[in-house]
């Protein structure tokens, strides 16, 4: 019995090989308030005030229009108070795009650090004749093939065509533990700007020139290629709309003032219409949607799309495959048992025959199996041979040579396929087929023509800790699934000890797609990570789709997220994530429409005193004057962006119970806190103000 080494699916490689020190994840744990990234973001703030960039936040580009006409006032009749009103407006918006600006510095500052990865590499191209040229990493387009040996930077994308090699991808994942890349089987992408630590492999690049991943990356990273989420849309026009209902309710006040007999200045319209419009969460909304996507981008996962981020937050069913995700998926054969009175070596040298060109990792191991036990030499094969490789659909794969078809695949395929050349199956198939799976293995059972030969085990093992992590995600509400393309048996074996709430075998790419669109006509969000390329059809199916960084290129196109540590249980972090930037969004909206209500009590009393005196009863603040009473409203709803910037950046605390408690918990502490907050700050302005002699 070889002793089984099983490796890590994601990390495999010799342990403790000097990787290169990168960083943790894509960007240094820069703190929150990085001076540097605070001094960007003053600039950006100025840059931001033009219209046509302004104009992109129709909230505060009514604030800006409000400034430039009290500018005009304060000009034209100049007063301490004019002029004071004019900077405190003009300092909303400044606030405003300080705020998106801080959120998308450290995207800036992240962009920065990748482009410093993307070193401007040679490839060394092959030609057709087999001739090697050395061509800049630019050049590269699909299709090409490079040989990239030892110390070798890989270029660009590509997957492996030929060989195996340990790869140092710590430019990208953070993570500097060597991983094992190589043909054929899940392991078989690579990504631009890693480096070969040893061997030597030929790679078909799949990325155009300024499509790599890097390039993406740094583009999504800088925030350039953010689309608003749908939710941010929708919730910006709810803003406009609001802020379109008070223009002309406070625009009537003019004539309605002057009709009787009261003196309203223009000045304190604008100072009401800007108090009353939504501008504390039209400030942060978009900070608080480019921190969500730039904490994602903390944990080593890439969102292309802010959609995806906030389905995250919604999800309630989690697709995970079995190999490689709940369990190592490195499955290695570990014993052959022949049936049907053939021999062992028969069985052997049939299995080993039908994998010499089976480059997963199942048919590698096989070979190696087939070596150790009964040092079959790899022959060369007839030239008539025709390889069948394997497909998670047929669910086996085999060899045609000098007239011999044998193939090896899951028991219920190979049973199909031996009865359909009018072959038996012998009676001690089945149980031996059954004790293989109930252990959890995958039995492989071999057949040469119509004769079935015997069974392989392939053992794999449940990765540590995910039983735990499966109780954390009932704990939120999410239900787990695990779907498999072996059989019953095992799965069944599998998905007890891993601790899923439910389970899917013999599951072929589209019998996956299909249980997906089940979930979702159910109206349940479905997530699920993925790194074949048989999981293609169901990451794009998926609301969230995560692939692995480990997997197929075609994997990785799917999906509408990848996680560059290939750690399916980041699946659970990424869904916090989502539910937190909901959490935050909803806490602030709150927060602003509750502390707009407390501006009435400031403004309209202010407004109309000197001609209805009675209204003086609304000011149950008491504030000195109807001019620092305006000033101290204006004052308050510029100075609250800025106080809630930490919140919008950090997110509010995520604590994984239950929806409902947390959204009353919520509405207390921002529907209430906004109600009685502005009160006491605009009272305490006012004092200040009134110390001041100012008013
Ligand atoms: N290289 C191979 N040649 C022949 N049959 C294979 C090979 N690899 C897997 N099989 C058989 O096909 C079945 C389906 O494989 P598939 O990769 O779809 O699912 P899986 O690897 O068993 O689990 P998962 O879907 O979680 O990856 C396996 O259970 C196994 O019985
Ligand atoms: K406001
Ligand atoms: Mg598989």
């Amino acid at each position: 019995m070889p002793d089984l080494k099983v490796l890590d699916a994601g990390h495999s490689g010799a342990p403790g090989q000097p990787g290169v020190p990168g960083e943790r994840g894509l960007v240094s744990r820069r703190s929150l308030f990085d001076g540097r990234i605070m001094r960007v973001a003053a600039v950006d703030a100025l840059r931001k005030l033009d219209p046509r960039i302004q104009i992109k936040n129709p909230v505060m580009f009514v604030v800006l229009i409000g400034t430039v006409i009290t500018l005009l006032e304060a000009i034209a009749h100049p007063s301490v108070f004019s002029w004071s009103v004019m900077i405190w407006l003009l300092l909303t918006v400044l606030f405003a795009n300080f705020a998106e600006a801080m959120a998308e510095g450290r995207g800036k500052a992240q962009a920065d650090t990748l482009r410093r990865t993307r070193t401007q590499t040679d490839a060394r191209r092959l030609r057709r004749d087999g001739a090697e040229e050395r061509v800049p990493a630019a050049e590269l387009s699909t299709g090409d093939l490079v040989v990239c040996e030892a110390g070798d930077v890989i270029p660009s994308d590509g997957e492996i065509t030929e060989g195996a090699a340990s790869v140092d991808e710590s430019a990208i994942t953070g993570e500097s533990a060597p991983v094992i890349r190589e043909s054929g089987g899940d392991r078989s992408a690579v990504t631009g700007g890693t480096r070969v630590l040893s061997d030597r492999i030929v790679v078909r690049i799949t990325a155009e020139p300024g499509q790599t991943f890097l390039d993406r990356m740094i583009s999504l990273v800088e925030g350039a290629k953010r689309q608003k989420t749908p939710n941010e849309i929708a919730l910006t026009i709810l803003l406009s709309a609001l802020t379109l209902i008070f223009i002309p309710v406070v625009v009537v006040l003019q004539p309605f003032g002057e009709f009787a007999g009261g003196q309203v200045s223009v000045i304190v319209l604008i100072a009401l219409i800007v108090c009353l419009i939504p501008t504390t969460i039209g400030a942060l909304l978009s900070a608080i949607g480019i921190a969500g996507m730039d904490r994602l981008v903390q944990h080593n996962v890439l969102a292309m799309s802010g959609r995806a981020v906030e389905a995250a937050g919604d999800v309630q069913t989690l697709l995970l495959d079995k190999t490689g995700t709940i369990t190592m998926g490195n499955r290695m054969a570990s014993e052959f048992y022949p049936v049907g009175g053939f021999s062992e070596g028969d069985l052997a040298e049939a299995a080993q025959l039908a994998s010499l060109a089976d480059e997963t990792p199942e048919g590698r191991s096989i070979v190696v199996l087939a070596k150790q036990h009964f040092g079959l030499r790899e022959r060369d094969l007839a030239p008539d041979h025709v390889f069948v490789p394997f497909s998670a659909t047929t669910r086996m794969s085999g060899l045609d040579t000098d007239g011999r078809r044998i193939r090896k695949g899951a028991a219920d395929a190979i049973k199909r396929w031996v009865t359909e050349q009018g072959g038996t199956l012998p009676a001690e198939l089945d149980p031996i087929v059954e004790r293989i799976a109930r252990a959890g293995a995958t039995p492989l059972v071999v057949a040469d023509e119509a004769r079935v030969l015997g069974v392989i085990e392939l053992k794999d093992v449940v990765k540590q800790g995910i039983a735990e992590r499966f109780a954390e995600l009932r704990g939120v509400g999410i239900r787990t699934i695990m779907v498999t393309g072996d059989n019953p048996l095992t799965a069944a074996a599998i998905a007890q000890e891993a601790g899923v709430d439910d389970y899917l075998a013999e599951a072929t790419p589209d019998a996956k797609m299909r249980l997906i669109k089940a979930e979702q006509e159910g109206g349940k969000l479905v997530a699920m990570t993925g790194d074949g390329t048989n999981d293609a059809p169901a990451l794009a199916q998926a609301d969230v789709g995560v692939a692995m960084n480990t997997g197929t290129t075609a994997a990785k196109e799917a999906g509408n997220m990848v996680d560059l540590d290939s750690n399916p249980t980041k699946l659970i972090e990424i869904v916090e994530i989502g539910k937190q930037l909901l959490m935050t969004r909803g806490a602030l909206t709150t927060f602003s429409i509750a502390n707009d209500v407390a501006k009435y009590f400031a403004i309209i009393p202010a407004l109309f005193v000197s001609t209805y005196p009675q209204l003086d009863g609304l000011n149950i603040m008491g504030l000195h004057s109807p001019q620092s009473a305006v000033l101290s409203a204006v004052i308050f709803n510029a100075l609250v962006i800025i106080a809630l910037i930490p919140l919008a950046l950090r997110g509010v605390r995520f604590r994984p119970s239950g929806a409902t408690a947390i959204l009353r918990r919520n509405v207390l502490i921002y529907g209430l806190g906004g109600l009685i907050v502005p009160f006491i700050g605009m009272k305490l302005i006012d004092l200040i103000l009134t110390a001041l002699g100012a008013y």
